[in-house]
């Protein structure tokens, strides 16, 4: 998708239609995952590298990635944590929950997915206990990249019915905090595409063939 003269999007969805194994695709990012940027000539992978890229790019106000020595590392802890911790469970419980039942077809076993539940419960509380604690955001009193960056995760059991907020309240509050911040539209059209996720019409053979070695990643 081009957007004009900043950076073309490629693939903006969950990677389910396949074309992130296009030939196409696979120029702009050989690791044949989305997201993935081109920016004239530049191409880069990795979400996090990317929304760094960006913020870079386009000087964004201090706060989304701070320049302080101890106020970016703050940033960088959370970053560097997300992605086995928030992003794994999020990620286990939408496909145990929505995809395997629902897009692949496929049944998962009652225990399986109470004990992914269960993770996905300690590492809220992880994110509350280390991360939160008593500030607005994440990283401090201010938005920053760490607060998108979950709120993406945290909206994937969302969209397969897992209400995470419900008692939660001091998550519950922050969501509505980063929600504020980033304004109720962005924040709708930045989720539209996992919100749908659930409505996906039930994948073919070749799909699923495709998909199986993704999927057991998430069992
Ligand atoms: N560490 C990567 C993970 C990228 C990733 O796993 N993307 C998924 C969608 S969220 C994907 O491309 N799945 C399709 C596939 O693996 O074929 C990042 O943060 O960008």
């Amino acid at each position: 998708m081009l957007l004009g003269p900043g950076p073309e999007r490629v693939d903006t969805g969950t990677g389910t239609s396949g074309q992130n194994h296009s030939d196409d695709f696979v120029q702009v990012n050989p690791l044949r995952k989305v997201p993935a940027l081109k920016d004239g000539d530049f191409t880069l992978a990795e979400s996090v590298a990317i929304l760094l890229y960006l913020a870079r790019k386009y000087e964004a106000p201090d706060h989304w990635y701070p320049q302080g020595l101890q106020a970016r590392a703050r940033v960088d802890e959370y970053l560097s944590w997300q992605h086995t911790a928030v992003r794994m469970s999020c990620t286990r419980a939408m496909w145990q929950k929505m995809m395997f039942p629902v897009f692949l077809g496929q049944r998962v076993p009652p225990e399986t997915l109470a004990n992914t539940l269960a993770e996905l419960d300690r590492c809220l509380q992880l994110l509350e206990d280390k991360f939160l604690k008593d500030q607005d955001f994440l990283a401090g009193p201010r938005i920053s990249v760490a607060d998108l960056v979950a709120i993406t995760e945290l909206m994937h059991p969302v969209s397969a019915g897992c209400d995470i907020f419900k008692s939660r309240p001091k998550l519950a509050a922050w969501r509505q905090r980063v929600e504020a911040a980033v304004g109720e539209d962005l924040f709708r059209e930045a989720h539209a595409v996992i919100m749908k996720a659930k409505d996906l019409p039930p994948a073919d053979t070749a799909v699923k063939e495709r998909l199986k070695p993704l999927a057991q990643l998430f069992l």
